[in-house]
């Protein structure tokens, strides 16, 4: 659970470290505001993937699926500093689908948390595997994490890409290069 009046507390301290005066006009509010905006952007860590994935719907044969281009914002753990771009999740249903908007749903409850991009990517894929149970999931993730853009090493405009493979996909290329192909359609 969230301790907004910690990170109150802290921030203000924070204030006085970087020289500022937490007392001047335009700062008075801004440990409160951290505080709330942090309760957003961390809001995945009293969350749980079970829910989302909870609504499923028989099908019948079904194909691979792919939800592509899932915008996602997380913060890395090293740094604190955001890291954002993309999550496509593909799975290969075994008489069960998703409703469409669960696999979004169940990206933001794992990138609104203090993250890992490698470790973000595996956890979305067991997730779907946990609570779906289909033949075989995907998750590529690709983005750009801000501490090695506006500080460290400044590399603007690189980015990291990381995969998950479970079930069917685990060692089938040709499952891979599938997914990679629906990708680029
Ligand atoms: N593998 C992985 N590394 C990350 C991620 N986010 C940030 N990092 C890296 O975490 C590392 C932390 O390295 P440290 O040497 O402990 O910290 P640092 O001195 O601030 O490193 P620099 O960023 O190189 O200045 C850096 O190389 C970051 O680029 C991530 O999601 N996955
Ligand atoms: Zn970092």
């Amino acid at each position: 659970m969230i301790d907004q009046e910690k990170i109150r507390k802290a921030v203000a301290l924070l204030l006085e470290g970087i020289g500022e005066d937490p007392g001047r006009e335009g700062l008075a509010e801004t440990p409160d505001r951290v505080a709330r905006m942090y309760g957003e952007i961390f809001s995945g860590m009293d969350a749980d993937a079970a829910e989302p994935l909870a609504k499923v719907f028989a099908v019948g044969d079904s194909e691979m699926v792919l939800e592509k281009d899932i915008v996602f914002y997380s913060m890395c753990e090293h740094h604190m500093m955001p890291f954002y771009g993309k999550a496509h999740i593909a799975y290969i249903p075994d008489g069960k689908v998703l409703g469409l908007s669960k696999l979004a749903r169940t990206v933001e409850i794992y990138a609104r948390r203090l993250q890992l991009q490698e470790r973000m990517t595996g956890q979305i894929a067991d997730a779907v595997m946990e609570h779906l149970s289909p033949r075989g999931v995907m998750v590529v993730l690709e983005a750009e994490h801000m501490c090695m853009t506006m500080r460290g090493v400044k590399k603007p405009g690189s980015r990291t890409v990381s995969m998950a493979v479970r079930g069917a996909f685990e060692g089938d290329s040709g499952l891979q290069e599938r997914f990679f192909r629906m990708l680029q359609m």
